[in-house]
């Protein structure tokens, strides 16, 4: 049956059905079950078929494909935005996608065309053509993959972007994977322009492996025979897999060092991590302009101006990202694991390095009590000077939830099924997280809210009190979605 209701907040409603409501996640996680690998990769595939495709139909998108357990994203935006100078200097690529995760503030970010959001329009209309298409081919095409008739919520969101640019006519994709690389959704495409992966550390175990070798070999999972891979400086055990896997597949895997034509380059921020995310970049874009036809010379000695405009006019929204307000310096990142926090807390104390105002940081991971551990790099990170020792590290620590208002709850946009709500609701992790930043930073003022929003209006609260001509500097981190949301409140702010 066709679904009569068609606008962008049906088809969010639609796409929030297909999460994994949390009992179904801990009565899985109880009985030992895995979440679905090799089986999940052929159900993607039927799933493409039913929808009118086959992965071939892909290689028409000319895709970059990105894993990487850090700056992934962050690479892919680079890419994308060199591709658009190209575009508006030379015409070419015609079109170009762009396919990230998660989103920040609404979902149709995570599909772009020509950078820009998916008009809410188009989304509606794409995901209802999906939606129907697998409605109307409830029969598997291969009897041997059992499958329900819908895919959950990001693998649906992959079937919908494949449809979407091949429906507008995108002629180069940039595609980041969701969690791993060789059972990710996106792993359909078999010939990819080439193949990127960033730094590899440590995140989602329970799916990739506790060690940082067993999550490099699902990484490498993106790279194919006949086309190139690159990657940057990674961990030796982790280097060593992705050079064997390399090799098992035939494939040309070069390892960057950072690509020293950046120095003078403007990118933001002006770290180590960001350099590395640049060089692969670089080299991702320079072989898909090659083999477009767009990019005939690269020198060695420089850049071309459109890799050196795309790379200084990134926006890469809720990445170090800066905003001022009346008396408050917001400061939001969404490191959400051990090394990208680490690397995160340093760019906020390089930012605030001689300013005087007090500190405050609002903290969430929802769901993940082990956080808890990534706290303490936090707070060595921003310890004082020595003409300031005796002050904590923040004046104010906020623990609130992922929930955007105090009135109406979630946004339709950040509905979260996933997680347990009676934890949400008793404010579990915040509390643990609330005791163990009291025990390393005793003299700090720390508070649990049950809201992003009024985790925001207690920072704001704070200035009102401040001294003249003093600013808050308030740093939002530990979660996209605490990002998100903080950066859509900010944004309602702005509009009055
Ligand atoms: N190469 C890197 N090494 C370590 N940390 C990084 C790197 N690149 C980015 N980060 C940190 O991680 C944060 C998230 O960056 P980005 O979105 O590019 O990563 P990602 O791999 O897409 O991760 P995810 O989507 O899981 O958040 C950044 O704001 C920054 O603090």
């Amino acid at each position: 049956m066709a679904s009569t209701s068609r606008s962008y907040n049906d088809a969010i409603d639609k796409l929030n059905e297909l999460q994994t409501p949390f009992a179904v996640i801990q009565a899985r996680h109880q009985a030992g079950i895995l979440p679905d690998s090799v089986l999940g990769i052929a159900k993607m595939r039927a799933y493409l078929t039913r929808i009118g495709y086959t992965p071939a139909d892909l290689d028409r998108l000319n895709i970059i494909h990105v894993a990487g357990t850090k700056g992934k994203g962050s690479t892919c935006a680079f890419v994308d935005s060199i591709f658009s100078q190209y575009q508006q200097r030379h015409g070419g690529p015609r079109k170009t996608g762009l396919f990230t995760s998660p989103h920040l503030m609404a979902v149709r970010e995570r599909i772009r065309i020509d950078s820009k959001p998916i008009s809410e329009e188009l989304f509606a209309k794409y995901f209802f053509e999906v939606w129907d298409r697998l409605e109307e081919s409830r029969e598997a095409p291969d009897p041997e993959v059992p499958f329900g008739s819908k895919p959950v919520y990001a693998r649906y969101l992959t079937l919908v972007s494949w449809h979407a640019f091949l429906q507008e006519g995108v002629e180069a994709a940039v595609y980041e994977t969701g969690i791993g690389g060789e059972y990710d959704s996106t792993n359909l495409v078999s010939s990819p322009v080439a193949s990127g992966i960033s730094t590899l550390g440590i995140d989602h175990v329970a799916v990739l492996g506790d060690t940082v070798e067993k999550i490099a070999w699902h990484k490498a999972g993106i790279m194919k025979t006949g086309s190139p891979a690159f990657t940057i400086e990674q961990l030796p055990g982790a280097a060593e897999v992705l050079v064997n896997r390399a090799k098992e597949k035939n494939v040309d895997l070069q390892a960057l060092k950072i690509d020293r034509r950046l120095e003078g380059v403007k990118i933001r921020p002006n770290a180590t991590f960001q350099k590395k995310n640049a060089t692969l970049a670089i080299a991702l874009a320079e072989t898909a302009l090659r083999k477009l036809g767009l990019l005939k010379e690269m020198p060695e000695s420089e850049l071309p101006r459109e890799f050196i405009d795309g790379l200084e006019k990134c926006v890469f929204r809720g990445r170090c990202e800066v905003k001022e307000e009346k008396k408050v310096t917001w400061h939001l990142d969404g490191a959400h694991t051990a090394d990208s926090l680490k690397m995160s807390s340093k760019w906020f104390a390089s930012e605030i390095t001689g300013r005087t105002g007090p500190r405050v940081m609002i903290f969430n991971q929802q769901g993940r009590v082990e956080a808890v551990d990534f706290l303490q790099p936090i707070c060595n990170a921003l310890k004082r000077s020595d003409d300031d020792t005796g002050k904590p590290s923040f004046d104010h620590v906020v623990f609130c939830t992922n929930v955007t208002y105090a009135q109406t709850g979630y946004k339709r946009d950040f509905v979260n099924n996933t997680i347990d709500p009676s934890e949400v609701d008793k404010l579990t992790v915040q509390r643990s997280f609330a005791e163990k930043w009291s025990s390393i930073d005793p003299k700090a003022k720390v508070v649990v809210l049950p809201t992003i929003e009024d985790a925001l209006n207690y920072a704001r609260g704070v200035a009102e009190g401040a001294p003249e001509g003093e600013s808050v500097q308030a740093y939002v981190t530990g979660s996209l979605h605490l990002v998100g949301g903080a950066l859509g409140i900010l944004e309602e702010a702005d509009a009055l």
